[in-house]
Order: structure tokens, then C-alpha cells, then sequence
């Protein structure tokens, strides 16, 4: 029996013979990468913004970064959602959790957890200072101190010289230079909505844009798109905007494109993001 359309408002529960996405089809398993065209689509949204903005910022008549309230890191924009960027996504996914299946939320959690821990690792903790700080000094990056008062230079010295971290060397009041910086924004703003579209997108080909649930995701990932292509636009080198994206992709490949896909016992513990 076909399993009725949740209706627009209520968060029906479906019944277990709800169907898999094609893609997900439990009996294939195979050892390579698994792109269906929708995983092609999402995926690529994400460059080609970034190859648009910098294509503006080399190519606009105007110096671009001179009056744009987005060119502005202070911009609330920036301040108060990127910068929280892992806890609007959270929210928004946690509100997006609450409308599944009992039986599936444990698993759609789990998958968050490692999308969190991804995050985790590459921006805030990798056993000691995180992925891009290590990549930032593995390159010859160092905290340079630009205080000019010899003592309060030789108390903040020792500080610099211990300081491993972008945000340590912000608050010892030196300058993160020298090494590879590869973006923060980048990486978290990709990452984040390749989250998101993959848990949110077998629903949306179930159902349509069916209750504010989807709707709160939506307006995040258009959110996070808007201040990515501000990123490519006003901030950072095209290297380190290569190199975030690059990251970003890692565990949406890991899990989504490959795990879920052709693994069965990644899918069997990880499950399959649906109602
Ligand atoms: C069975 C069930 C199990 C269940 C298991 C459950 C779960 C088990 C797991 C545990 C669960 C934990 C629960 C987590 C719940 C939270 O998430 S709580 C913590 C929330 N924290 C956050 O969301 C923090 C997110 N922010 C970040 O990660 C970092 O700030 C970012 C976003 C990566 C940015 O890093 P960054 O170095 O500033 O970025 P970067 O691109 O290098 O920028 C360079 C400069 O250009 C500026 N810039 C770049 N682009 C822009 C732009 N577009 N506009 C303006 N300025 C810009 C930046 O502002 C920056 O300037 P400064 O501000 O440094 O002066």
C-alpha cells in the first residue's frame, strides 16, 4: 500500500515501507562513488558560487570590497549567524529531526555527529589546535606580534610563541601570517549545507517543501549561500578558498556519496536520511 503524503502542517508518522531514494537502493553495493544527478547538482553549487564571486571581484568595475555592507566582516550577517554557524544548523536540523519517524531519529543523529565531529576536528579541536590551524602552521604560518611596547612585546612573546591557534593569537593581540589560511567561512558554509541537503532532500522528493520543518532548513542553506558568495567575492585568496572547499567535501563524500551508497554496513549503522 502506497504510504499516504504527510500532510502540509501535521508531522504524520509514515509507515516503514516508505521507499528509498533509487540511490539507495539496498542490494548494489559497490566500491565506487555513487553520484546521482540531484548529488551532482548540490555538489557543484558550492564551487561555481565561489568561481562566480571571484570572477566578480577580479572583473567588477568597481573596487568591490570598498562599500558593500557585506564587505564588512562586522556585518550581522557574519557576527551573529556564521559565526555561529554549526549552531544555526544544528537548530535548524534538530527542528528538522523532530518531524521523522522515531525509529530514525537515532541514526539521523548519529550521521549529525559525525558532521559535527568533522566540524569539530577542521575548525575548534583536532587533539590540539584544529585542522586548519595545523595546516596554517605546517605552512609557515606563525603569530606575529604587532605590539610595539618592548615589555608588554616580551610578556606577549612568550605568549605568541606558545600561541598554535588563530583564535589564541586573536585574543594575545598578534597576527596570523605567514602559513596557508585556508577558509573557516568556506569550509563550514559548504559543509554545512551539504549536510543539509542530504538529509533534507529525500524528503523534499517525497513530499515537496511539505511544513516549516523545510522550509527552516531552506532559508539556512540560502542563507549560507548568500554569505559564501560574499566569501568568494570580499574574502580570501583563491587557494584558500580552494582548500576549504576541499575539506568541506570530505564527509559529504565519505558518508553520503560512498558510504550510504555502496556500503551496507555504513548504511546499516548509519541509515538512510529519509521520513
Ligand atoms: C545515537 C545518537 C547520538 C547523538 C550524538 C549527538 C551529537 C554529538 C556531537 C556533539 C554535539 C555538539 C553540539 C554542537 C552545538 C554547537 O554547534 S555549539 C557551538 C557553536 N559554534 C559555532 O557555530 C561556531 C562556528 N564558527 C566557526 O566554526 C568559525 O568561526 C568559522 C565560521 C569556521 C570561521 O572561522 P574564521 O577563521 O573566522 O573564518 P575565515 O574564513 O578564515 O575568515 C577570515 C576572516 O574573513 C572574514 N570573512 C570571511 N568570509 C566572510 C563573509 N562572508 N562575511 C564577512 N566576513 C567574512 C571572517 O570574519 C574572518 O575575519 P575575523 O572575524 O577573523 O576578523
Amino acid at each position: 500500500m502506497a504510504s499516504p503524503k504527510p500532510s502540509t502542517y501535521e508531522t504524520e508518522k509514515l509507515d516503514d515501507d516508505v521507499p528509498q531514494p533509487p540511490s539507495l537502493s539496498p542490494t548494489s553495493p559497490s566500491p565506487s562513488l555513487v553520484l546521482s544527478p540531484t548529488d551532482i547538482l548540490i555538489a557543484s553549487i558550492y564551487p561555481l558560487t565561489l568561481i562566480a564571486g571571484s570572477a566578480f571581484s577580479v572583473f567588477s568595475p568597481s573596487p568591490a570590497s570598498t562599500n558593500s555592507y557585506f564587505s564588512q566582516k562586522r556585518n550581522i550577517f557574519n557576527v551573529f549567524f556564521v559565526k555561529y554557524g554549526w549552531l544555526w544548523t544544528t537548530f535548524v536540523f534538530l527542528i528538522h529531526t523532530s518531524r521523522l519517524r522515531s525509529s530514525s531519529r537515532p541514526r539521523a543523529l548519529l550521521r549529525y555527529a559525525v558532521a559535527t565531529l568533522w566540524w569539530i576536528s577542521v575548525t575548534q579541536w583536532f587533539f590540539g589546535p584544529p585542522i586548519m590551524d595545523r595546516t596554517f602552521l605546517v605552512t609557515g604560518g606563525t603569530c606575529q606580534l604587532i605590539n610595539t611596547d618592548p615589555m608588554l612585546a616580551k610578556k606577549e612573546m612568550g605568549t605568541a610563541q606558545m600561541v598554535f591557534t588563530s583564535a589564541a593569537c586573536k585574543v594575545a593581540g598578534g597576527k596570523w601570517s605567514g602559513g596557508h589560511d585556508l577558509s573557516g567561512h568556506v569550509f563550514l558554509l559548504t559543509h554545512a549545507s551539504l549536510f543539509l541537503w542530504s538529509e533534507l532532500l529525500p524528503i523534499l522528493s517525497l513530499s515537496g517543501v511539505a511544513g516549516w520543518e523545510s522550509v527552516g532548513v531552506l532559508a539556512l542553506l540560502g542563507l549560507w549561500w548568500w554569505m559564501l558568495l560574499m566569501t568568494g567575492v570580499y574574502f580570501h585568496t583563491w587557494r584558500e578558498k580552494i582548500t576549504g572547499w576541499i575539506v568541506a567535501i570530505v564527509q559529504w563524500v565519505v558518508l553520503y556519496a560512498w558510504g550510504l551508497r555502496s556500503h551496507p554496513t555504513i548504511r546499516s549503522t548509519f541509515g538512510a536520511p529519509g521520513i
